[in-house]
Order: structure tokens, then sequence, then C-alpha cells
């Protein structure tokens, strides 16, 4: 494992997470987490979009979180190591933005 992850500090919250605000995902109450709930069209299509997070996440030893029936595939990131949100955090909510679309 490469050099220790930290915590965002409050900059770098400020300056990240309004972005992911705006592509709705939520700050979890009582954990430090973002949160986001996607709908696909069937199971079809949010088991693709997961075997494509599934990969990902796997390339970065960065694991989400998830609730998955039928169409709904619910998200809760978090950096257990660190116990709160990081870097891989962000980087992970952003790919999973981008594949959700495809
Ligand atoms: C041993 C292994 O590298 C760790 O448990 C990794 C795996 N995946 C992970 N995923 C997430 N979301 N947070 C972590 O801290 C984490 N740690």
């Amino acid at each position: 494992m490469a050099g220790k992850i930290q915590v965002l500090t409050l900059d770098e919250r400020e300056q990240l997470l309004p972005m992911l605000r705006n592509a709705q995902w939520a700050e979890v109450v009582g954990r430090d987490a973002l949160y986001k709930e996607f709908i696909f069209k069937d199971f079809n299509q949010a088991f693709g979009f997961m075997s494509r997070v599934a990969l990902q996440a796997e390339k970065m030893d960065h694991h989400p979180e998830w609730f998955n029936v039928y169409n709904k595939v619910h998200i809760t990131l978090s950096t257990h190591e660190c116990g709160g949100l990081s870097k891989r955090d962000i980087s992970l909510a952003t790919f999973i933005d981008q594949v959700s679309v495809l």
C-alpha cells in the first residue's frame, strides 16, 4: 500500500465537494462519507454499470459500499483507512458519474 491516506482538509472540501453536490452526491449525516442513488432502465443496465465500477474499484484498491435491487444502485463512498473522505473517494465518485451516463 502506498503512503498513508489522509482525510480531506477543509480547503480541499471547499474546493472539491461543490461539484459533487451538484452531481447529486450527498454528505452522509453522522459519518464522513458521500452517498448517491442511481436508477437505470433495468437490471442489465444497472449491473453493467456496477461491473464497470467494480473493475475500476479493484484497480484503485478502493471499493464502494453499495446496494442493488433490480434497476437501483445506492452507493456510499468513504475511506476506512483514514476514517473519512479522502481524494480516493473524489476520484471514484468522478469515475462513477462518468460511467453512469455511458
Ligand atoms: C487492504 C485493502 O487495501 C484495504 O482494505 C482497502 C480496500 N478497499 C477500500 N475501499 C474503501 N472504500 N476504503 C478503504 O479504506 C479501502 N481499503
